[in-house]
């Protein structure tokens, strides 16, 4: 049944339930299919009890009209969502590659027309969040997801909050070593963490692991804060992939590449397959 604004009222019903794809930050998140247009989709199931028990209604009300709202090819789409007195459905579009982790994990590292390929990507969907007031503080590989084409698809955007003013955001979040120094100090923050994350996640791209792993937390934190970046000679990477990472892994936030000067560097101008961009 329509609602008045015209939008379809979904049901669980309108889908058959498939295999579990995996967990979300609040609940599961299912393969499913349309019943009338056999479309697939991915359905994240929510139970309410766990949403008011941490207080994280806001949160995900968040989540959702961000992600909503936001549609690049590079930002995985909600189409909509319904609810019934226990659970919240999110009906988000289907990545038919999985994780991007696990082809990471799998290849070990991947090849620099890969990595640019996926930086470039990302670099644009950022500027488009960025553009709608959105940081998305939480890029790490588990949350981007790749199509059918190998395209990358932002996702889970349980972290990201939309800068109503121009004021700072002060909320921990995001697994260490993808935590930027003012986050790590809890410093009020801006967009450029997501720049900074970019130079973290095309280390990690390249060599396999992040640039500032170690034991304990404390020593991640520790590496974090004074950027003790440092390039394995193996696997052999070229000197402009280097010289765009030290450019983004600065600690002074105002002195990061921006999104624009990332899509002009010769690395990934040089390197990004644009047709998948
Ligand atoms: C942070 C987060 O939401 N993580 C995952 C859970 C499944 N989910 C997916 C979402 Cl939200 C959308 N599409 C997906 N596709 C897959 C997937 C496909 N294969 C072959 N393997 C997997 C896994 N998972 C999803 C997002």
């Amino acid at each position: 049944s329509a609602t008045s604004t015209g939008r379809k009222q979904w049901s669980i019903h309108d889908f058959e339930i498939g295999k579990p794809l995996g967990k979300g930050k609040f609940g599961r998140v299912y393969l499913a299919r349309e019943v009338k247009s056999k479309f697939i989709v991915a359905l994240k199931i929510i139970f309410k009890e766990q949403i008011e028990k941490h207080g994280l209604y806001n949160q995900l009300r968040r989540e959702m009209e961000i992600q909503f709202n936001l549609q690049h090819p590079n930002v995985l789409r909600l189409y909509g969502w319904f609810h019934d007195d226990q659970r919240i459905v999110l009906i988000l579009e289907y990545a038919h590659g999985g994780e991007l982790y696990r082809h990471l994990r799998k290849s070990g590292s991947f090849s620099e027309k890969q990595a640019a390929t996926y930086i470039a990507s990302l670099t644009q969907a950022l500027a488009y969040c960025h553009e709608k007031h959105v940081i998305h503080r939480d890029i790490k590989p588990e949350n981007l997801l790749l199509d059918h084409e190998g395209r990358l698809k932002i996702a889970d955007f349980g972290w990201s909050v939309q800068l109503k003013s121009e004021s700072k955001r002060m909320t921990m979040c995001g697994t260490l070593d993808y935590l930027a120094p003012e986050m790590v100090e809890e410093k009020a923050h801006d967009y450029a963490v997501d720049n900074w994350t970019l130079g973290v996640l095309c280390y990690e791209l390249l060599y396999g692991v992040p640039p500032f792993e170690a034991e304990s937390q404390k020593d991640t934190f520790r590496r974090i804060m004074k950027v003790d970046l440092s390039f394995p000679s193996c696997p052999i990477v070229s000197p402009e992939a280097k010289d765009l990472i030290s450019r983004l892994l600065v600690k002074d936030s105002t002195k990061r590449l921006s999104l624009k000067e990332i899509l002009e560097h010769p690395w990934v101008v040089q390197n990004a397959e644009w047709s998948q961009v």
